[in-house]
């Protein structure tokens, strides 16, 4: 892309563009993969904190509603925040593309054109600059570990990947994730890596730098990790197995000493906090499981099965302890590198509160989310192999006991009902984001609503 305009209205001056942007982005924001209010239209939409952070670029925290824009340092409002990097320059160029969001009609900004900076290489390359040494721009704040160097120049390029944020990936060395829905605290992604990192746990790519902001409230804005470029996500691997009619076994086996490796780390690297309650897990499940089914009409046949599962949880031996796990562990999330697999993205699930997804939890809720994406691998082929994902599941328990010296296997309740629960998750996940996905989660509903297994 040539190289942006200055732009030459002073940050201060543009203390009102939303009335010029506002526009622009509400038609674009739904479309976007990782919005998450798909279900309802950009009604409100107002400006937390505006950075000019190059020339011609401009970092933005935005508010979407329902509920009005939050007052600095006042209550919280219904809505959610999200992160943009815009360019900003005189005239559009076709060299654009998917990065284009228009041209704005009014206001300060008037007859420029705005684009999504994250696809812009010089925007790209300048980002990397700031991170690459500790700095400040505006309530931005670029820090690194000064003990991992992170060298210049390394050729920038956006991820292609389905995903709930965007990813910028430099010369196949470092992979910067900038997360899109922001929420006030320390995100889990660049916080649970950091402390296995300091545990010594080599299974998790240790951030190098990151981008935090102060204003409107401290919060985490992205991560640069180590990329591994000779990895390929258990996913992928897994269709492959499938197609190729392979075995996936050893893979699975290995796979679950792997995750019960990072979760023995996991366990040293955070002090315990209360120990888990089944029936209060229970109870929040069965709330979740309401919420759910007033959204997606499909799930409500199956509720008095599903609650069944919750309400065999209370009765349940308390099981492992409570501890941070994951979150929102599925193929997606592990990545094998030769014979080693290494587990990415610590967000937990993007749609809960950051302060229920930082808090402890029963390590089961990682294994049945596993679990599930077998069902769900194993559900892209047809004739569906229910077999495949049965022997799957099995090997990767089995490899999980081997490691953690408790087997998954011997907690059926509690499996079952942490299955529930994700299956529940994945209904409302596709019914918002993918549509046409909705099959796959919905025939573990009804297995477990009326099989119970
Ligand atoms: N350290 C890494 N090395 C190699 N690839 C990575 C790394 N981190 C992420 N990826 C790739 O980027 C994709 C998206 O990353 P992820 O952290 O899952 O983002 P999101 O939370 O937006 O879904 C992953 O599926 C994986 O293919
Ligand atoms: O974007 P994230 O990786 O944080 O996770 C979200 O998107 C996932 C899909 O990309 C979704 O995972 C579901 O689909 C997977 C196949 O695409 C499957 O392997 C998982 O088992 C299934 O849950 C995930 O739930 C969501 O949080």
């Amino acid at each position: 892309m040539p190289k942006t305009a200055p732009l030459r209205t002073r940050p201060a001056r543009l203390a009102e563009p939303m009335a010029s942007l506002g526009g622009l982005l509400r038609d674009w924001l739904p479309r976007q993969r990782w919005f998450a209010g798909k279900d309802r239209p950009v009604a409100e939409l107002g400006l937390l904190s505006m950075t000019e952070l190059f020339p011609g670029c401009l970092h933005l925290l935005v508010h979407t509603g329902p509920g009005p824009v939050p007052a600095p340092g006042g209550a919280p409002s219904a809505g959610d925040c999200y992160q943009l990097l815009l360019g900003v320059r005189e005239r559009p160029s076709p060299r654009l593309g998917r990065a284009l969001i228009g041209q704005v009609q009014d206001g300060p900004l008037a007859g420029r054109t705005v684009y999504d900076a994250l696809h812009d290489p010089r925007t790209a390359q300048l980002l990397l600059e700031r991170l690459r040494l500790p700095g400040k721009a505006g309530p931005l704040r670029f820090e690194c570990d000064p003990s991992r160097p992170v060298p210049g120049g390394l050729a920038p390029r956006i991820l292609d990947a389905e995903q709930s944020n965007s990813s910028l990936v430099y010369g196949d060395e470092f992979i910067l994730k900038v997360f899109r829905r922001i929420q006030p605290g320390v995100n889990p992604d660049l916080e649970v890596p950091s402390a296995l990192a300091r545990q010594g746990c080599g299974r998790v790519p240790a951030p190098v730098a990151w981008l935090r902001t102060t204003h409107p409230y401290g919060a985490t804005l992205g991560v640069l990790q180590p990329f591994l470029h000779d990895a390929t996500d258990g996913w992928a691997l897994a269709l492959d197995a499938l197609a190729a009619g392979d075995d996936f076994t050893a893979q699975a086996h290995e796979l679950g000493r792997t995750m019960a490796e990072v979760h023995l780390a996991l366990a040293s690297a955070f002090p315990a906090g209360a120990p888990g309650e089944n029936g209060r897990t229970a109870a929040a499940m069965t709330e979740r499981l309401t919420a759910a089914a007033h959204c997606v009409p499909a799930l409500r046949p199956f509720v008095p099965g599903l609650r069944t599962a919750f309400a065999a949880l209370s009765t349940c031996d308390s099981g492992p302890p409570a501890q941070r796990i994951h979150g929102d562990l599925h193929l997606g999330q592990v990545l094998r590198a030769g014979r080693d697999w290494f587990v990415i993205d610590f967000e937990g699930e993007p749609s809960r509160p950051l302060s229920e997804r930082r808090s402890d939890h029963s390590p089961v809720r990682d294994i049945a989310g596993m679990l599930r994406s077998f069902d769900y691998a194993a559900r892209q082929r047809r004739p569906w192999r229910p077999e495949w994902a049965r022997r799957c599941r099995e090997a990767f328990c089995a490899g999980y006991a081997d490691r953690a010296g408790w087997d998954p296997r011997k907690k059926h309740g509690l499996l079952r009902a942490y299955e529930t629960d994700r299956a529940v998750y994945e209904v409302l996940y596709e019914a918002r984001h993918r549509p046409d996905w909705l099959p796959v989660p919905m025939a573990a509903i009804e297995r477990l609503a009326v099989r119970g297994d």
